[in-house]
Protein backbone atom coordinates (compact mmCIF):
# COMPACT_ATOMS: atom_id res chain seq x y z
CA UNK A 1 0.00 0.00 0.00
CA UNK A 2 1.45 3.41 -0.69
CA UNK A 3 1.89 6.42 2.11
CA UNK A 4 -0.53 8.32 3.04
CA UNK A 5 -0.39 11.89 0.95
CA UNK A 6 -1.66 14.96 2.00
CA UNK A 7 -4.25 15.10 -0.50
CA UNK A 8 -5.48 12.07 1.30
CA UNK A 9 -5.90 13.98 4.27
CA UNK A 10 -7.58 16.67 2.40
CA UNK A 11 -9.81 14.19 0.80
CA UNK A 12 -11.17 12.78 4.60
CA UNK A 13 -11.80 15.96 5.66
CA UNK A 14 -13.96 16.72 2.77
CA UNK A 15 -15.65 13.21 3.21
CA UNK A 16 -16.22 14.10 6.94
CA UNK A 17 -13.83 11.50 8.11
CA UNK A 18 -11.59 12.13 11.43
CA UNK A 19 -7.59 12.00 11.18
CA UNK A 20 -5.98 10.14 13.48
CA UNK A 21 -2.30 11.30 14.86
CA UNK A 22 0.04 10.50 17.50
CA UNK A 23 3.68 11.35 18.45
CA UNK A 24 6.48 8.76 17.89
CA UNK A 25 10.07 8.56 18.30
CA UNK A 26 11.27 5.04 17.57
CA UNK A 27 11.10 1.97 15.28
CA UNK A 28 8.70 -0.17 17.39
CA UNK A 29 6.27 1.75 18.60
CA UNK A 30 6.17 3.41 14.89
CA UNK A 31 5.54 0.11 13.29
CA UNK A 32 2.56 -0.65 15.55
CA UNK A 33 0.92 3.04 14.77
CA UNK A 34 1.60 2.14 11.35
CA UNK A 35 -0.20 -1.31 11.26
CA UNK A 36 -2.94 0.00 13.03
CA UNK A 37 -3.91 2.80 10.06
CA UNK A 38 -2.98 5.95 12.03
CA UNK A 39 -2.55 8.05 9.28
CA UNK A 40 -0.43 10.63 10.74
CA UNK A 41 3.37 10.29 12.77
CA UNK A 42 4.85 13.29 14.28
CA UNK A 43 8.38 13.34 15.33
CA UNK A 44 7.67 16.00 18.05
CA UNK A 45 9.85 18.47 20.05
CA UNK A 46 8.07 16.92 22.63
CA UNK A 47 10.24 14.38 22.70
CA UNK A 48 12.49 17.09 25.07
CA UNK A 49 10.42 16.67 27.88
CA UNK A 50 9.09 12.57 27.12
CA UNK A 51 11.96 10.78 26.13
CA UNK A 52 14.93 13.73 27.57
CA UNK A 53 13.17 14.18 30.69
CA UNK A 54 13.59 18.20 30.26
CA UNK A 55 10.99 21.00 31.60
CA UNK A 56 10.39 22.48 28.26
CA UNK A 57 11.10 21.33 24.40
CA UNK A 58 13.37 24.36 24.51
CA UNK A 59 16.47 22.37 24.71
CA UNK A 60 15.73 19.32 21.35
CA UNK A 61 17.91 20.13 18.56
CA UNK A 62 17.82 19.59 14.93
CA UNK A 63 20.13 16.45 15.37
CA UNK A 64 17.67 15.37 17.64
CA UNK A 65 14.64 15.22 15.76
CA UNK A 66 16.79 13.73 12.50
CA UNK A 67 17.99 10.41 14.54
CA UNK A 68 14.40 10.07 15.79
CA UNK A 69 13.21 10.62 12.45
CA UNK A 70 15.24 8.09 10.74
CA UNK A 71 14.27 5.15 13.53
CA UNK A 72 10.66 6.18 12.77
CA UNK A 73 10.84 5.88 9.10
CA UNK A 74 12.71 2.67 9.46
CA UNK A 75 9.29 0.60 9.97
CA UNK A 76 6.69 3.67 9.37
CA UNK A 77 5.26 2.59 5.85
CA UNK A 78 1.94 4.12 5.69
CA UNK A 79 1.25 7.04 7.68
CA UNK A 80 2.59 9.99 6.90
CA UNK A 81 5.60 11.40 8.57
CA UNK A 82 5.66 14.50 9.85
CA UNK A 83 9.00 16.01 11.94
CA UNK A 84 8.82 19.11 14.20
CA UNK A 85 11.18 21.51 13.12
CA UNK A 86 13.22 22.74 16.93
CA UNK A 87 13.21 25.80 18.56
CA UNK A 88 15.39 28.82 17.32
CA UNK A 89 16.25 26.04 14.12
CA UNK A 90 13.39 28.55 11.40
CA UNK A 91 14.30 31.85 12.69
CA UNK A 92 15.30 33.18 8.95
CA UNK A 93 14.22 31.56 5.59
CA UNK A 94 17.40 30.28 4.76
CA UNK A 95 18.02 28.32 8.41
CA UNK A 96 14.08 27.29 7.65
CA UNK A 97 15.29 25.67 4.20
CA UNK A 98 18.64 23.70 5.61
CA UNK A 99 17.01 22.89 8.74
CA UNK A 100 14.34 21.44 6.91
CA UNK A 101 15.73 19.69 4.31
CA UNK A 102 18.20 17.83 6.95
CA UNK A 103 14.29 15.89 8.15
CA UNK A 104 13.13 15.72 4.73
CA UNK A 105 16.69 13.69 4.15
CA UNK A 106 16.35 11.48 7.26
CA UNK A 107 12.83 10.38 6.44
CA UNK A 108 10.21 13.19 7.11
CA UNK A 109 7.27 13.80 4.82
CA UNK A 110 6.78 17.02 5.52
CA UNK A 111 7.90 19.46 8.74
CA UNK A 112 6.12 21.71 11.04
CA UNK A 113 6.51 24.51 12.56
CA UNK A 114 5.27 26.78 15.15
CA UNK A 115 3.65 30.57 14.94
CA UNK A 116 1.77 32.64 12.57
CA UNK A 117 2.66 35.64 10.30
CA UNK A 118 5.88 35.20 11.16
CA UNK A 119 6.77 32.48 9.66
CA UNK A 120 4.44 32.93 6.67
CA UNK A 121 7.49 34.03 4.05
CA UNK A 122 9.63 30.89 5.10
CA UNK A 123 6.54 28.43 4.46
CA UNK A 124 6.21 29.73 1.03
CA UNK A 125 9.69 29.27 0.61
CA UNK A 126 9.62 25.53 2.07
CA UNK A 127 6.69 24.75 -0.37
CA UNK A 128 8.08 26.15 -3.32
CA UNK A 129 11.66 24.26 -2.75
CA UNK A 130 9.26 20.86 -2.36
CA UNK A 131 8.88 20.75 1.23
CA UNK A 132 4.78 20.01 2.66
CA UNK A 133 4.88 22.07 5.76
CA UNK A 134 2.14 21.49 8.82
CA UNK A 135 1.36 24.60 11.02
CA UNK A 136 0.88 24.98 14.47
CA UNK A 137 -1.23 27.64 16.25
CA UNK A 138 -2.56 28.15 20.00
CA UNK A 139 -0.16 26.89 22.69
CA UNK A 140 3.32 27.06 20.94
CA UNK A 141 5.60 25.43 23.20
CA UNK A 142 8.98 26.94 22.22
CA UNK A 143 7.21 30.30 22.84
CA UNK A 144 6.19 29.16 26.80
CA UNK A 145 8.63 31.73 28.02
CA UNK A 146 6.96 34.54 26.27
CA UNK A 147 3.39 32.80 26.90
CA UNK A 148 4.23 32.50 30.49
CA UNK A 149 2.93 28.70 31.01
CA UNK A 150 1.38 26.08 29.14
CA UNK A 151 -2.04 28.00 28.75
CA UNK A 152 -5.35 27.67 27.25
CA UNK A 153 -5.04 30.54 24.22
CA UNK A 154 -7.69 32.54 22.66
CA UNK A 155 -10.17 32.96 25.13
CA UNK A 156 -10.41 36.45 24.62
CA UNK A 157 -11.59 38.31 21.87
CA UNK A 158 -8.87 39.89 19.97
CA UNK A 159 -6.94 36.37 21.00
CA UNK A 160 -9.21 34.51 19.35
CA UNK A 161 -9.43 36.91 15.94
CA UNK A 162 -5.34 37.03 15.91
CA UNK A 163 -5.75 32.67 15.96
CA UNK A 164 -8.29 33.06 12.94
CA UNK A 165 -6.29 35.36 11.32
CA UNK A 166 -2.72 33.47 11.24
CA UNK A 167 -4.18 30.03 9.95
CA UNK A 168 -6.13 31.87 7.47
CA UNK A 169 -2.80 33.38 6.38
CA UNK A 170 -0.71 30.05 6.87
CA UNK A 171 -3.35 28.24 5.13
CA UNK A 172 -2.66 31.39 2.18
CA UNK A 173 0.84 30.68 2.39
CA UNK A 174 0.86 26.85 1.70
CA UNK A 175 0.30 25.57 4.48
CA UNK A 176 -1.29 22.12 3.96
CA UNK A 177 -2.19 20.66 7.92
CA UNK A 178 -2.54 23.03 10.62
CA UNK A 179 -2.24 21.58 14.33
CA UNK A 180 -4.14 23.71 17.06
CA UNK A 181 -3.37 23.41 20.75
CA UNK A 182 -4.99 24.35 23.66
CA UNK A 183 -7.61 26.52 22.48
CA UNK A 184 -11.27 26.54 23.09
CA UNK A 185 -13.41 24.06 21.67
CA UNK A 186 -16.13 27.02 19.76
CA UNK A 187 -12.94 28.65 18.99
CA UNK A 188 -11.33 25.49 17.20
CA UNK A 189 -14.37 24.83 15.33
CA UNK A 190 -15.11 28.24 14.14
CA UNK A 191 -10.98 27.99 12.60
CA UNK A 192 -11.88 23.74 11.18
CA UNK A 193 -14.94 25.61 9.30
CA UNK A 194 -13.16 28.46 7.94
CA UNK A 195 -10.50 26.49 6.79
CA UNK A 196 -10.31 24.22 3.42
CA UNK A 197 -7.11 22.00 5.02
CA UNK A 198 -7.36 19.75 7.63
CA UNK A 199 -6.80 20.92 11.24
CA UNK A 200 -5.86 18.54 13.66
CA UNK A 201 -6.53 19.52 17.39
CA UNK A 202 -5.05 18.71 20.52
CA UNK A 203 -7.02 20.35 23.73
CA UNK A 204 -9.30 21.83 20.97
CA UNK A 205 -12.61 19.44 21.42
CA UNK A 206 -13.95 16.79 19.23
CA UNK A 207 -14.86 19.17 16.33
CA UNK A 208 -12.00 19.60 14.53
CA UNK A 209 -10.86 17.55 11.63
CA UNK A 210 -8.67 15.01 13.60
CA UNK A 211 -6.54 14.90 16.73
CA UNK A 212 -3.07 14.37 17.64
CA UNK A 213 -2.00 12.94 21.38
CA UNK A 214 1.89 12.44 22.26
CA UNK A 215 2.09 8.91 22.46
CA UNK A 216 3.02 8.33 26.39
CA UNK A 217 -0.07 10.32 27.14
CA UNK A 218 -2.29 7.68 24.85
CA UNK A 219 -0.32 5.19 27.34
CA UNK A 220 -0.59 7.16 30.66
CA UNK A 221 3.01 7.12 30.92
CA UNK A 222 4.61 10.63 30.88
CA UNK A 223 6.67 11.77 33.68
CA UNK A 224 5.90 14.81 35.45
CA UNK A 225 2.40 15.97 34.63
CA UNK A 226 -0.26 14.54 32.62
CA UNK A 227 -2.64 17.11 30.42
CA UNK A 228 -5.71 17.72 31.12
CA UNK A 229 -7.03 17.21 27.48
CA UNK A 230 -4.81 13.91 27.35
CA UNK A 231 -6.53 9.90 28.24
CA UNK A 232 -5.06 6.81 29.50
CA UNK A 233 -5.85 4.60 26.40
CA UNK A 234 -4.55 1.38 28.42
CA UNK A 235 -6.84 1.56 31.26
CA UNK A 236 -9.63 -0.23 29.55
CA UNK A 237 -7.56 -1.96 27.27
CA UNK A 238 -4.48 -3.74 28.94
CA UNK A 239 -2.85 -3.88 25.47
CA UNK A 240 -0.52 -1.14 23.34
CA UNK A 241 -2.13 -2.59 20.38
CA UNK A 242 -5.71 -2.24 21.84
CA UNK A 243 -5.25 1.07 23.21
CA UNK A 244 -4.24 2.48 19.70
CA UNK A 245 -7.07 1.04 18.29
CA UNK A 246 -9.26 2.39 20.45
CA UNK A 247 -7.79 5.63 20.20
CA UNK A 248 -8.44 5.98 16.48
CA UNK A 249 -12.03 4.41 16.82
CA UNK A 250 -12.78 6.91 19.64
CA UNK A 251 -11.17 9.82 17.18
CA UNK A 252 -13.35 8.41 14.20
CA UNK A 253 -16.57 8.22 16.44
CA UNK A 254 -15.83 11.71 17.97
CA UNK A 255 -16.21 10.38 21.35
CA UNK A 256 -12.28 11.48 21.82
CA UNK A 257 -12.27 13.88 23.14
CA UNK A 258 -14.88 14.22 25.64
CA UNK A 259 -16.21 17.19 27.64
CA UNK A 260 -13.77 16.39 30.13
CA UNK A 261 -10.50 16.59 28.27
CA UNK A 262 -11.91 19.84 26.36
CA UNK A 263 -11.87 23.38 26.82
CA UNK A 264 -14.28 25.78 27.19
N1 LIG B 1 3.59 14.62 27.68
C1 LIG B 1 3.42 15.72 26.95
N2 LIG B 1 2.21 15.96 26.41
C2 LIG B 1 2.00 17.06 25.65
O1 LIG B 1 0.87 17.23 25.16
C3 LIG B 1 3.09 17.94 25.42
C4 LIG B 1 4.34 17.64 25.98
N3 LIG B 1 4.46 16.54 26.74
N4 LIG B 1 5.40 18.43 25.77
C5 LIG B 1 5.32 19.46 24.77
C6 LIG B 1 4.03 20.10 24.81
C7 LIG B 1 3.73 20.86 26.09
N5 LIG B 1 2.32 20.69 26.18
C8 LIG B 1 1.52 21.03 27.27
C9 LIG B 1 2.03 21.04 28.55
C10 LIG B 1 1.23 21.32 29.63
C11 LIG B 1 -0.09 21.65 29.45
C12 LIG B 1 -0.94 21.97 30.62
O2 LIG B 1 -0.55 21.79 31.75
N6 LIG B 1 -2.13 22.45 30.40
C13 LIG B 1 -3.13 22.75 31.43
C14 LIG B 1 -4.03 23.85 30.94
C15 LIG B 1 -4.09 24.96 31.92
C16 LIG B 1 -5.15 25.96 31.52
O3 LIG B 1 -6.33 25.69 31.82
O4 LIG B 1 -4.81 27.00 30.92
C17 LIG B 1 -3.96 21.49 31.68
O5 LIG B 1 -4.61 21.43 32.72
O6 LIG B 1 -3.94 20.57 30.85
C18 LIG B 1 -0.61 21.64 28.16
C19 LIG B 1 0.20 21.33 27.09
C20 LIG B 1 1.81 19.94 25.08
N7 LIG B 1 2.94 19.13 24.70
C1 LIG C 1 1.94 17.90 20.74
C2 LIG C 1 2.38 17.91 19.31
C3 LIG C 1 1.43 18.64 18.43
C4 LIG C 1 3.80 18.42 19.18
O1 LIG C 1 4.08 19.44 18.61
C5 LIG C 1 4.87 17.61 19.78
O2 LIG C 1 4.63 16.45 20.16
O3 LIG C 1 5.99 18.13 19.86
MG1 LIG D 1 6.10 20.05 18.95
Amino acid sequence: MARISVSHLAKMKTNNQKITCITAYDASFAAIFDQAGIQVLLIGDSLGMVLQGHESTLPVTVDDIKYHTTSVASTAKQSLIIADLPFMSYSTPAQTYDNAAILMRAGANMVKLEGGEWVAESVKGLVERGIPVCGHLGLTPQSVNVLGGYRVQGREDAQAEKLLSDSLLLEASGVQLLVLECVPVQLAERISKALTIPVIGIGAGAQTDGQILVMHDAFGISAGFCPKFSKNFLVETGDIRRAVALYKEQVEAGTFPADEHSFY
